[in-house]
């Protein structure tokens, strides 16, 4: 959305984070910017013969915790700003699951809908070499994020492995099996959402049998939480992607609306639905909205219009610090990004793990690991919600990911003598 930027909205966040915490500015003055963002120009042959220039771009946060880790987005709307605010956003998602990473991400502005397979391959090889230097499993790891998918993720790989002259399986996740997957990571992101939204509704006392959701976004994080919600008994009652929406509020099979997609490459027009926007879907009546989609989708204004009890916030970004405060004021429970959509990348860890051990697991003990880390993350967020006066689980979720990343920066050296002091100095009971 035109004027709203991403990347001031994260640094707020974090700046009351690390007041809450008490924690030395020194922190801040640290997380408040990437420690490295580089600038790429992709040149691509495209079908026709001629060459098309292409920017991309990969930031990497901060590296207290571990390699820089995140997805890489292809989108026309891509811009440095957002790649910056992705990347810190990775930084406190993984800390908050505990995951041994910072925060990396990458974005390539093009759209790839009006790209040849052929050349979104080049595009995808080039964007490789043109970040080769400063990735690589013990340094910054990609993955998918809006309009990338596994099998983008195979061509960076292959090209990466050129580059170093071997296999590097643990260069990029997200893979297909054949090249070093991980059982569970297409669902893991929406996995864990739904997780999340379990153990809130539990919270909350909201039952989820014949909870009403509405989704917005039908992609990999969208088109499968519903799927997964559905499973567990709630009623999928309106979804939209890029082109439209369906509404039924009978509630909608999330398999046949994908089947739906497929066939005609929009939700929209799903039969026995009525049309709706993203914009109505925001403040519909229903139990639970999921946000799947982009950054800024819920304002002041919308949020002022929001009818859900719960929020999970599967896309990165959707609500604006003042749409958060008016949610935070109208008692709308929040399940904040950095942890409802922690599931991707959690699944990822286990697949750079699983490529350094060349030892794969099966599905289901993927998804025992991925229950028990999203479990204990929640709890961990809202025991912290719990403890400090006047926090909602937003704000627990960055204190509880900041003080992580500050301790280790302490540890570190990273604040000289300040960092030498307790650093982490949490509200009283
Ligand atoms: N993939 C992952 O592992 C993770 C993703 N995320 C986040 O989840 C969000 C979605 O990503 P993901 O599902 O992977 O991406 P996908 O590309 O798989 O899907 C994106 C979905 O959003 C829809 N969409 C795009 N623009 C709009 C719009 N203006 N209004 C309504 N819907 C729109 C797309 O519509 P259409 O189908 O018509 O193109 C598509 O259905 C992003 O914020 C991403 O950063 C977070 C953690 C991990
Ligand atoms: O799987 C990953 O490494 C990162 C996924 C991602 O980009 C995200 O969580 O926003």
């Amino acid at each position: 959305m035109v004027g709203i930027n991403p990347f001031e909205n994260a640094q707020q966040e974090i700046k009351r984070a690390v007041g809450h915490l008490g924690l030395h500015p020194a922190v801040y003055e640290i997380l408040k910017q990437p420690m490295k963002v580089l600038t790429v120009i992709i040149p691509v042959e495209m079908d026709d013969g001629t060459i098309r220039v292409f920017t991309g771009y990969r930031a990497q946060h901060n590296g207290a915790l571990g390699p820089a880790k995140g997805g890489v987005r292809f989108h026309p709307g891509v811009t440095m700003d957002e790649v910056k605010a992705l990347a810190m956003w990775m930084t406190f998602k993984c800390a908050v699951v505990g995951l041994p990473y910072g925060g990396g991400k990458g974005g390539v502005v093009c759209n790839p809908r009006e790209l040849s397979p052929g050349e979104l391959e080049r595009l995808s090889r080039g964007y490789v070499r043109a970040i080769a230097e400063i990735a690589g499993p013990e340094k910054d790891i990609p993955a998918p994020d809006v309009y990338t998918n596994p099998q983008i993720m195979a061509w960076m790989m292959d090209e990466f492995s050129r580059y170093r002259g071997h296999n590097e399986f643990g260069f990029i996740t997200g893979k297909p099996l054949a090249v070093g997957g991980s059982a569970g990571r297409n669902e893991a992101t929406a996995r864990g959402c739904a997780i999340a939204i379990r153990e809130a509704a539990k919270l909350q006392g909201v039952s989820l049998a014949n909870a009403a959701v509405a989704v917005q976004g039908f992609g990999n994080a969208g088109g499968i939480v519903a799927r997964l919600l559905h499973e567990m008994g709630c009623r999928i009652v309106a979804v939209v992607d890029s082109s439209g929406g369906a509404y039924n509020p009978a509630g909608m099979d999330p398999v046949k609306l994908r089947e739906h997609k497929t066939r005609t490459g929009s939700v929209k027009g799903y039969p026995g639905s009525k049309p709706v926007s993203s914009a109505e879907l925001l403040t519909m009546e229903c139990d639970i909205l999921v946000p799947a989609a982009l950054e800024n989708q819920i304002t002041a204004s919308v949020a002022g219009q929001v009818k859900a009890k719960i929020i999970a916030e599967a896309a990165n970004g959707p609500t604006t610090p003042e749409g958060d405060r008016v949610l935070e004021q109208k008692g709308v429970f929040v399940i904040p990004d950095i942890l409802a959509s922690a599931g991707g990348v959690t699944v990822s860890y286990f697949e750079w793990v699983q490529n350094n051990m060349g030892y794969y697991w099966t599905e289901q003990e993927v998804n025992r690991r991925l229950e028990e880390i999203m479990v204990r993350g929640f709890h961990e967020v809202a025991a912290m919600r719990k403890r400090g006066r006047d926090v909602d689980m937003r704000q627990a979720a960055y204190m509880v990911a900041v003080q992580k990343v500050a301790e280790a920066m302490a540890v570190r050296g990273w604040l000289g003598k300040a960092g030498r002091a307790p650093q982490v100095k949490a509200r009283p009971a």
